[in-house]
């Protein structure tokens, strides 16, 4: 049963948001109470500004002028202020909104396994945190700056517009729903590109990903033109959508506009003639039109909800696809109720079994690795050995619990690794990986990776065992040195003698060396495994290698064929019993034992 992760519900923004917004109800709610006072102040002002029309400019009354135009900047400074005020607090609501998002995926993603991280890839998780979360902040913005005003503006607006002429409202019987229905088709042609565009990012993301990382190989290969035309390909494809989204959003802004236009037009040439026959006053057309701007930009504005509804909601299936994916293995809570005490604070050094393994990768048709019985014993050496794809990193991720066996367990001094909570496997494990990994910073800060409390002492006595002390005295600000993301300003030798230092520092019952030595010249690598002899003491080694001199001193050799323990012995032991080893051993030692 190898996939045993969770997909998530149909993508909808609710689910998402429930409970997510909590935290925000009194800022949310003073943000409305201020757009109350914005809302009151936009539909007072057409009706000030009529009546000193109506009153003041006609009669030629310049005191009532004054005192109105006063009363009219009071209202206006009132309002602006509430307006401004409100979208602060929008802005800062959904901004939250949006680090809350991105903190739980990211916390979601430092559990997933080598299976979920496969599953989604990583230009899709960085897409998910953080276009698909900001189109979410986005949506939210909006629907905070309206949700009072929209509603307020638009039937208080139609009431205030009543209010100043009955007869002019047929205008806005036929001007409200032809705008909605125009808007309504640009927003449904809208819905199909939204849905495209998350995708496309991903897809850009992905290529631009593969092409950065692998640029020394599209060099080598002098590959440049082609990897330009699958980049162009994936741009033009995002730009395409991109553009019909930027058309549709243009047809939008014109309907408004044109319905608007046609509007005004239709008021003053139904109005005109009235004021002309006394049977309206100047200010109340003024109004009017005033009231009917008011109305339809309410209108456009809880449409322009709409238009940003349909991406919103595909981002927040996206994220919430993540949130709700339950990681296979590292991430899964304990199997039992109670955490398996750290077996480095009260048991013995470390023992690793590995009793019974299979694993197959999520559909695959066979397993990788057939029911793998090893053990490691503290103070002890176990080696590992096979030709390329006999399943070695696969089973040092399943000791790692980087990965979880389908059959059979992993046990460090006899309690299950998925017992193990992670911190306490953490410090159990020192992994170094075949492809080490270092962090932006320097030497310094990637050796404290596995403890930030080491003194300098300790990281030298790690880089002197790794053999990297030489070369890090030669730098110019030695552990101080900066390195560049990922380790690329190391050569590939300097980037595993660090990783296994960074191992050292640690201090782990159990080391795991998954071909660590590969990088390194036979002779470093002779080096490295004599000082790690002397200074390794009780703890537990399990070395995962295709050389045979890394692994010939070793007290146990393994021998993988297949996925399968073809042999078990030592070196002597091996050379006389195991075919398999034999040929390796042919095919490798001979010339080195020759020299
Ligand atoms: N993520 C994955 N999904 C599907 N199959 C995989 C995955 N990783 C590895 N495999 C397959 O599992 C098999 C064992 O791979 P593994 O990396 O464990 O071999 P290995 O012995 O470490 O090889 P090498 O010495 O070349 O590193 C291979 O056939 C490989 O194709």
């Amino acid at each position: 049963m190898p996939n045993r992760s969770r997909t998530a519900s149909p993508p909808t923004l609710v689910p998402l948001l429930r409970g997510r917004l909590r935290p925000y109800a009194p800022q949310i709610a003073l943000l409305l109470a201020l757009q109350l006072v914005q809302a009151l102040g936009m539909l007072l002002l057409p009706a000030l500004n009529a009546d000193i029309v109506d009153h003041g400019v006609v009669r030629g009354d310049t005191g009532y002028i004054l005192r109105q135009g006063g009363l009219m900047l009071a209202a206006t400074l009132v309002q602006a202020t509430a307006a401004a005020a409100a979208v602060y607090l929008g802005a800062k609501t959904s901004m939250g909104l949006g680090r809350d998002l991105r903190s739980a995926l990211f916390g979601r993603v430092q559990g997933f396994s080598a299976e979920e991280f496969g599953r989604f890839g990583a230009p899709s998780l960085i897409t998910r945190t953080t276009n698909d979360v900001q189109q979410i902040q986005m949506l939210i913005f909006v629907l905070l700056t309206l949700l009072v005003t929209a509603p307020l503006m638009g039937f208080g607006g139609i009431a205030m517009a009543l209010r100043q002429d009955t007869a002019l409202t047929g205008v806005l019987v036929v001007a409200i729903p032809v705008l909605v229905a125009a808007v309504s088709l640009v927003i449904a042609a809208m819905t199909g590109p939204s849905q495209l565009m998350q995708g496309r990012i991903d897809e850009v993301n992905r290529v631009l990903r593969e092409q950065i990382t692998g640029i020394r190989v599209i060099r080598a290969f002098v590959r440049e033109r082609g990897e330009h035309e699958r980049f162009g390909a994936a741009n033009t494809a995002l730009t395409g959508v991109a553009q019909r989204l930027g058309r549709l959003q243009a047809y939008f802004g014109a309907s408004a506009i044109t319905v608007s236009s046609l509007a005004s037009v239709a008021v003053v040439a139904l109005g005109g003639p009235r004021i002309v026959d006394d049977d309206m006053q100047a200010g109340a057309l003024i109004a009017f039109l005033n009231y009917l701007a008011q109305i339809l930009i309410a209108v456009m504005m809880a449409m322009s909800v709409f238009v940003l509804a349909p991406r919103a909601r595909v981002a927040a299936g996206r994220i919430k696809e993540v949130l709700d994916t339950e990681p296979a293995t590292i991430g899964a809570a304990p199997r039992d109720a109670a955490p398996a005490p750290s077996p480095q604070a009260d048991g013995p050094p470390g023992r690793l079994d590995l009793s019974g393994v299979v694993f197959s990768y999520p559909g695959a048709e066979h397993p990788v690795l057939h029911g793998v019985d090893l053990s490691v014993r503290p103070g002890e050496t176990t080696a590992v050995i096979g030709s390329t794809g006999a399943g070695k990193t696969t089973l040092v991720k399943l000791v790692a619990r980087l990965l979880t066996p389908d059959e059979g367990s992993v046990r460090i001094d006899g309690t299950d690794v998925r017992d193990l909570d992670r911190g306490a496997l953490a410090r159990t494990i020192g992994l170094v990986p075949q492809r080490a990994h270092l962090f932006s910073g320097t030497i310094a800060s990637n050796l404290r990776y596995g403890d930030p409390d080491a003194d300098t002492g300790r990281l030298w006595q790690a880089l002197e065992i790794a053999q990297a002390a030489d070369f890090v005295r030669g730098l110019p600000d030695g552990p101080d040195s900066v390195i560049g993301q990922g380790g690329t300003t190391v050569s590939g030798g300097q980037r595993q003698r660090l990783a296994i230092a960074r191992a050292l520092v640690a201090r782990p019952r159990i080391y795991v060396f998954d071909d660590a030595f590969s990088a390194l010249d036979t002779a470093t690598d002779a080096a490295v495994r004599s000082a790690l002899d002397e200074h390794l003491g009780d703890a537990a080694r399990l070395v995962v290698a295709q050389r045979v001199s890394t692994i010939r001193s070793a007290d146990r050799i393994v021998v993988l064929d297949a996925g399968r323990v073809e042999a078990v012995g030592t070196h002597d032991e091996l050379v006389a019993a195991s075919a398999t080893y034999a040929e390796i051993v042919d095919s490798q030692l001979v010339p080195e034992e020759a020299s």
